[in-house]
């Protein structure tokens, strides 16, 4: 049982290492909702909540995550008690409609709260790790061809990472395209190279970019259609041999049933923030397990709060397709006092109680607005 007395709120900036370019936004600095829950046990939890490029890729916006907390939520949940998550998310649901980002904020504070109490770690919270440490891909998406492919290059040689994803879908498909299999071409057919449109292309262009992207080697093609179409993405899904991943269109464990149910093949990107949190998206997971549908752990570029809470989900299920958990490389600097440890293209899972990292709070003053 777990009492929550209060919940403080911070919107903390931190610059990107290079200008990271998507097809709707060209992030130079990234803004974490930042939570601290304090609970009448003794205990405190910490959460975040992180999207991209203010609203222009989710409907929630990191001022209107604090003001959803701030307003909405917290009045509701302080002075309650709660056995876990299932019911912090009862109670949650009936009064707030949507709001996942705020709400995974706050069950990813509350299960960091209920580890430490227990000593236990969020993994053995949810079902208990399978793994210590995940596969991570890296983004390629300074926008420039021939910067990427340096960049690329490096992180191979490094032994960073192994597998990269490309950011496309901004400019013509035939630019697009070409972007895509040079670097493919430069990396080497040992190197899988994957793409994320973010929803840039109709049926029609689909098509064609698809077919194209399959003959050039591309190992997984994300998002291509708009998140609206599911028989379009379920169409491409069958008619091709590269697979698709679905993203924006899988939120919750509906849209994952919803998907399946219509004949869609392939794999799901989980992301603690579209369904609501760690537990919330693990729900979406055990669908697609039922459906034979592949899982893939998702980021939002969240910082190592936000990366490791989802780690610690990622942990209790085999991701077919690894991870693209790396937001915290991408940024200048961190609020945690000892950094994760990212080698030979993995992430090693922090074991600590709750979600094993210590907030350093110079670092949370220094970054946060005021
Ligand atoms: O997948 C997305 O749509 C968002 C995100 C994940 C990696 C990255 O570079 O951007
Ligand atoms: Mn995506």
């Amino acid at each position: 049982m777990l009492t929550i007395e209060s919940l403080t709120c911070w919107l903390v900036d931190i610059p990107t290492i290079r200008p990271h370019k998507l097809s709707m936004a060209t992030m130079g600095c990234q803004t974490l909702t930042i939570v601290r829950m304090q609970c009448a046990q003794g205990v405190v939890g910490w959460g975040e909540a992180t999207t991209i490029g203010g609203l222009s890729y989710g409907a929630e916006s990191p001022e209107a995550i604090r003001s959803a907390i701030e307003t909405y939520l917290s009045p509701l949940l302080c002075g309650q008690t709660f056995s876990g998550v299932a019911a912090l998310a009862d109670k949650m649901n009936a009064s707030v409609k949507g709001n996942t980002f705020a709400k995974s904020a706050l069950e990813t504070a509350f299960l960091d709260a209920q580890g430490k109490l227990l000593g236990l770690p969020v993994s053995a919270l949810l079902g208990g790790a399978i793994t210590d440490r995940l596969p991570v891909l890296w983004t390629l998406a300074s926008g420039d061809t021939d910067k990427d492919i340096d960049e690329g290059k490096r992180l191979l040689a490094e032994g960073l990472h192994d597998t990269f994803k490309l950011k496309i879908g901004a400019r013509e498909l035939k630019t697009d395209i070409r972007h895509a299999l040079a670097i493919k071409a430069a990396l080497g057919p040992e190197v899988s190279v994957r793409v994320d449109v973010n929803q840039a292309w109709d049926f029609t262009t689909a098509v064609k970019g698809m077919s194209q992207l399959q003959e050039g080697g591309i190992d997984l093609v994300e998002q291509p259609t708009p998140l609206w179409d599911r028989q379009g993405l379920i169409a491409l899904s069958q008619r091709f041999e590269v697979p698709i991943l679905a993203d924006e269109a899988v939120a919750t464990s509906h849209d994952g049933y919803a998907l399946a149910h219509g004949g869609f093949s392939g794999a799901y990107a989980l992301k603690i923030a579209k369904a609501g949190g760690p537990a919330q998206a693990l729900k979406l997971a055990h669908v697609a397990q039922a459906a034979g549908v592949a899982l893939y752990g998702g980021t939002m570029l969240e910082g190592s709060l936000g990366t490791v809470a989802s780690l610690h989900a990622w942990s209790t299920v085999r991701m077919q397709w690894g991870t693209e958990m790396f937001g915290p490389l991408l940024l200048k600097d961190d609020i945690v006092v000892t950094p994760l440890d990212f080698r030979q293209g993995q992430v090693v899972l922090p074991q600590g109680p709750g979600l094993g990292v210590e907030i350093d709070l110079d670092k949370l003053r220094y970054y946060a607005r005021h």
